[in-house]
């Protein structure tokens, strides 16, 4: 049966990224120049990783006054939302070299927290070893597995084995602390001055163009719609769940946007059963706040905000024949992808 559509859970916004951060944050791509600049001082965002992590980055960045706390886990970054230990989290949700990170996905959705800002970062990775430690020293290299998949070419041109560990910070710490001579760690160069390793190489990743988005969420204050800005280009990410035809469903949402004129900005079928995997667990948090589960769903971001009718009418429509529709955030689209220098 279609769950009816309500207007949904939306955070109040977040702080919009500033142009240039205290960190020296160098905007690469133009900025629309109507996003109003400031930061919340004292805001707690929680991250995976340790310090120096490009999440941790990520956070400073989209809000340059922010206290980053780290986790251990994704999944600990939103507990800790969930607990009031932290104020946002913030989740890396795709690359351009990986595509979508699913397994964060499943995270947002299982959870109640809201989408409340984007934002985008190149990510430039480099051969960190030890002060003094030369490339024929080397005998592996640790990091995030994300980032070992980004310098696939790198790792095998240097006839080095790769091992992931929990993030490329925690990498470049564990090379600090057991003052390991044989081991590098792919990892950002700001990470390499905080902990006082060496930069062998810059730039390893497989392609330049390697930027990863990332969001961040906070929990959601029920019955409030986005106070955006108007000069602000907003941004709705909903999820929609089928248990038909994928092909059809994905034919009906882009018809009842694109008769709209609504326009799309990400689009992506997720069905686990083709590799032989589980189904997807969304929590209802209109319903009675079970997960539920769906062979597969769509993830759609749009540009547009539900408190436009003509958006609510498009997800309206989109309720009216697919299973469940559960709007993730709605946010200032940030068009910027930012730099770390
Ligand atoms: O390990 C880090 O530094 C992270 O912030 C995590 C993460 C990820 O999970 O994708 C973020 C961006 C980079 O693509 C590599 C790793």
């Amino acid at each position: 049966m279609a769950s009816s559509f309500k207007l949904p859970n939306i955070s109040t916004p977040l702080p919009i990224p500033t142009r240039k951060s205290r960190l020296s944050v160098a905007v690469v791509a133009s900025s629309n120049g109507s996003l109003k600049h400031h930061g919340t001082p004292g805001l707690r965002i929680a991250f995976q990783g340790s310090t120096g992590a490009y999440s941790e980055f990520a956070a400073k960045t989209a809000c340059p006054d922010c206290t980053t706390v780290p986790c251990r886990s994704f999944a600990d970054a939103i507990t800790s939302v969930e607990r009031d230990r932290a104020d946002r989290a913030i989740l890396p949700v795709e690359s351009t070299l990986e595509g979508t990170t699913l397994r964060n996905y499943d995270l947002l959705l299982q959870h109640d927290l809201s989408i409340g800002q984007e934002i985008s970062l190149f990510v430039h990775y480099c051969l960190l070893a030890m002060p003094g430690v030369r490339e024929a020293e080397l005998r592996r290299v640790i990091s995030h597995p994300m980032a070992l998949a980004h310098c696939g070419r790198a790792l095998s041109r240097l006839g080095l084995h790769g091992e992931p560990v929990e993030d490329t910070a925690g990498a470049v710490e564990m090379l600090r602390s057991g003052r390991m001579l044989d081991t590098a760690a792919i990892a950002s160069p700001r990470a390499a001055s905080i902990y006082g390793l060496d930069v062998l190489a810059h730039g390893i990743q497989d392609e330049n163009w390697n930027v990863t988005r990332f969001l961040i969420l906070s929990k959601p204050q029920p019955h409030r719609t986005p106070v955006l800005p108007k000069s602000v280009n907003a941004k709705t990410s909903i999820v929609v769940a089928h248990r038909g035809g994928s092909m059809v469903v994905l034919l009906k949402v882009l018809s009842a946007f694109s008769s709209r004129s609504i326009n799309l900005t990400k689009l992506e079928v997720n069905n686990p059963s083709l590799e032989g995997k589980g189904p997807v667990m969304i929590l209802d948090v209109r319903g009675r706040g079970t997960l539920r589960s769906f062979p597969h769903v769509l993830y759609v971001d749009f540009l547009g905000t539900v408190a436009d009718p003509n958006v609510k009418d498009a997800v309206d429509e989109i309720s009216a024949f697919s299973e469940f529709v559960r709007i993730l955030g709605c946010y200032a689209a940030d068009p910027n992808v930012y730099d770390l220098h």
